[in-house]
């Protein structure tokens, strides 16, 4: 079983719109609505994957509620945790160009007692877990030593982590040794506090979060593929891509085929890309099936292009 962790989970509201005009009202000509959180999307893909998953989260207020029926209708299993304030909403605004401008609210403050009940659901639920995956950012009341207790706790208990968060909260927890940390580009340069150009650039950061502590480092790197760096080596995936449609969840659905593969090696950087792939062909953050995978236009190589430049670099 797959555990997911997602202290600040959100309703993503979608709208459609032709372009932004700042200041105008902008007449959307589409919306949906998901249920939302970086750890909860993980258990959206892993479940549509037909694996068993439990998801951790804390819900409060109408948007706790409506999160939790979306879960529901999607037939995931659910460990909540009732919390007083609101579960917060993200807006995405897609524009028909393809550009997408997102606003992440900061979510409801949690209580003493709300946190001491989100670890104790979280002990709880690990009993059977092959994996934790422990994501996104930490709402209000969290410190941003959280995350590292969290994987102390569960390294103490036998499971292994994965990590998919940024800034502070991801360098206090490289110090507990989390099994897998999933940064992206932007994220990765931030730990490291360098720009990245190249393919290379990203490898030399990987291998410093690897001496921070991490024991592996999973990198997405947009469009250019994506890095795994662990004590066994380090390989480089890359897809090809029909047409871009939604990068929402992209990444969660990347960390999903990772772990649903074993979490460890070529073959799971291997499904991670063919999940990432087939998230960004598909709208919102809807996650791929087995059937929307195709695995024979993933290439993996122990050959990283480390002089190739990044089409996306990161200043
Ligand atoms: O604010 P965070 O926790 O960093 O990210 C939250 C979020 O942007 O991540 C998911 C996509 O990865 C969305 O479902 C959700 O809205």
């Amino acid at each position: 079983m797959i555990l997911t962790v997602t202290p600040n989970p959100s309703l993503d509201r979608t709208y459609e719109v032709p372009s932004l005009d700042r200041g105008e009202v902008i007449r959307a000509t589409g919306e949906r609505m998901d249920p939302g959180g970086k750890g909860v999307n993980v258990s959206r893909a892993v479940a549509a994957a037909g694996q068993r998953t439990v998801a951790v989260l804390p819900l409060g207020g109408a948007p706790g509620a409506l999160v939790a029926d979306l879960l529901d209708q999607q037939g995931i299993e659910v460990a909540p945790v009732p919390v007083a304030g609101a579960t917060r909403s993200n807006i995405a605004l897609a524009e028909s160009d393809g550009v997408l401008t997102k606003i992440n609210a900061p979510g409801p403050e949690l209580s003493g007692a709300e946190r001491e009940l989100l670890l104790e659901t979280v002990r709880r639920q690990s009993r059977d877990a092959s994996w934790i995956a422990c994501c996104g950012s930490l709402p209000r009341g969290l410190a941003p030593s959280w995350y590292a207790e969290l994987v102390a706790r569960a390294h103490a208990a036998g499971a292994r982590i994965a990590l998919d968060t940024s800034g502070p909260a991801l360098l206090a927890a490289l110090r507990e040794r989390p099994d897998v940390v999933k940064p992206n580009a932007e994220e990765l340069a931030g730990a490291v506090g360098r720009p990245l150009a190249t393919v290379g650039d990203a490898v030399k950061a990987a291998e410093e979060l690897r001496e921070m502590g991490a024991r592996a480092v999973l990198a997405s790197l947009g469009a250019d593929g994506q890095l795994l760096v662990s004590d066994a080596g380090a390989w480089f995936g890359s897809a090809r891509v029909a047409a871009v449609r939604s990068n929402v969840g992209a990444g969660d659905s990347s960390l999903a085929g990772f772990l649903i593969a074993g979490g460890n090696g070529p073959e799971a950087l291997a499904s991670a890309v063919a999940h990432g792939a087939a998230a960004v062909q598909l709208p919102g953050s809807v996650m791929p099936t087995p059937g929307d995978l195709d695995p024979a236009a993933v290439t993996v190589t122990a050959e990283v292009p480390a002089d190739r430049v990044l089409k996306e670099p990161v200043s």
